[in-house]
């Protein structure tokens, strides 16, 4: 099954109470929210407040993807804010397998992000541990950029060493991903499909989310 997150980071976010629902009613499975600290990334956007008040808006899962320096100061307020799965990126955190537990402790989905340019091994050894990898397909800051396609061989990788491991591994992937590149993740082993500027840059939201699906879901047959 493939799990299809709009970015919230290519809504208008001065309507997006309107923009959540919109989405929501045609046909998203998650909402993914990009948080950015200017640091870790050279862009900031938003903290656990606005995650409060989107959650008041939806019943989809928030896919909090943490693009901060030293996540876990901010895990509990993102949980109390509704997320449902928090992904840290590798980069970021010194102790990476302490974090991870964190988010489990607090009965929430963990996830692992990973830049383009950091190596599939970062998360080898917390492979059992994460219920999804965030395989990054461009690097993070930015909505619209294009799709980088050395990042299927590190999904392909992935994905063969989850085989071993932890068979239902979530792979999530985030960046330039529309009707065009949704068959390549798939064919490679993703199974979370994050799109921003192919859901939001169109006029007809719900003709966006269905060309992406069936794009994705054509791969696997
Ligand atoms: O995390 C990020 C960017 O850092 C993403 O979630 C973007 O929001 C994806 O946008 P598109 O590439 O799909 O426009
Ligand atoms: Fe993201």
């Amino acid at each position: 099954m493939i799990i299809l997150a709009p970015s919230l980071l290519s809504a208008d976010f001065a309507a997006l109470g309107a923009e959540v629902k919109e989405v929501q009613d045609s046909g998203a499975d998650w909402l993914h929210v990009d948080v950015m600290d200017g640091r870790f990334v050279p862009n900031i956007t938003l903290g656990p407040p606005i995650v409060d008040a989107v959650s008041k808006h939806t019943s989809l899962p928030l896919d909090v993807h943490l693009m901060i320096e030293n996540p876990e100061r901010y895990i509990g307020d993102f949980a109390k804010a509704g997320a449902a799965v928090i992904t840290v990126h590798a980069e970021a955190c010194v102790h990476l397998h302490r974090v991870i537990h964190q988010i489990k402790e607090l009965g929430l989905k963990a996830g692992v992000a990973i830049n383009p340019g950091t190596p599939a091994s970062a998360v080898r050894e917390v492979l059992e541990d994460v219920d999804l990898v965030l395989v990054m397909t461009v690097n993070p800051g930015f909505g619209g950029q294009a799709f980088i396609p050395s990042t299927l061989r590190k999904i392909r990788q992935i994905r063969e060493w989850a085989n071993e491991v932890h068979p239902d591994l979530l792979i999530e992937v985030d960046g330039g991903i529309a009707e065009a590149t949704a068959p390549l993740v798939v064919e490679a082993g993703a199974n979370v499909l994050v799109a921003g500027n192919a859901v939001f840059g169109r006029s007809d939201r719900a003709a966006a989310i269905e060309s992406i699906r069936s794009a994705a879901t054509q791969a696997k047959l």
